[in-house]
């Protein structure tokens, strides 16, 4: 047995793609338009986890979009999704750069949150050891509860 994706249900493909691909980096891999059943779904691929020819399928991410507007409220149940990220101080001065709340800033150098348009959490870890403490980081208040 093997991991294949995530889904999460979305609400807007645009403002989706602008958060996943464009703020989040991750690539569109594939999409699935279905007129029967009136939904769309895309894949995402964090870039480290393209899927190769020669290797196993990449850990995906599957978004869901109705065509049919309907309400989501987050099941409780639901924690996050993590990615690594090779430096966790720029990742999340890219992101505020491009407008992107850090709910929870790394001010252990290790680990941040943000939430997706549509509340989805995302958590950031940086890879291999943590980054030194370093301002503003150290100093930034949580908008989360972490
Ligand atoms: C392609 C494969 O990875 C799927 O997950 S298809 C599963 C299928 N999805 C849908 O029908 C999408 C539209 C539906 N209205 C929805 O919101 O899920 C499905 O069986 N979904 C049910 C589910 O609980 O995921
Ligand atoms: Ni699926």
């Amino acid at each position: 047995m093997r991991y294949l994706h995530t889904m999460v249900r979305v609400t807007d493909v645009d403002q989706s793609l602008d958060f996943y691909c464009n703020k989040l980096g991750l690539m569109e891999t594939r999409r699935i338009e279905s007129e029967q059943g009136r939904f769309t779904l895309i894949f995402l691929a964090a870039p480290g986890d393209q899927p190769g020819a020669a290797e196993k399928a990449a850990p995906l991410m599957e978004l869901t979009y109705n065509w049919d507007p309907e309400e989501y409220s987050g099941g409780r149940n639901f924690g996050h999704l993590a990615y690594e990220v090779d430096d966790i101080y720029a990742t999340c001065q890219a992101l505020m750069d491009k407008g992107v709340t850090i709910n929870r800033p790394p001010r252990d150098g290790r680990m941040a949150f943000v939430k997706s348009p549509d509340n989805i959490s995302f958590e950031l870890l940086q890879k291999g050891e943590s980054k030194a403490p370093a301002e503003p980081w150290s100093s930034m208040p949580n908008t989360g509860t972490w």
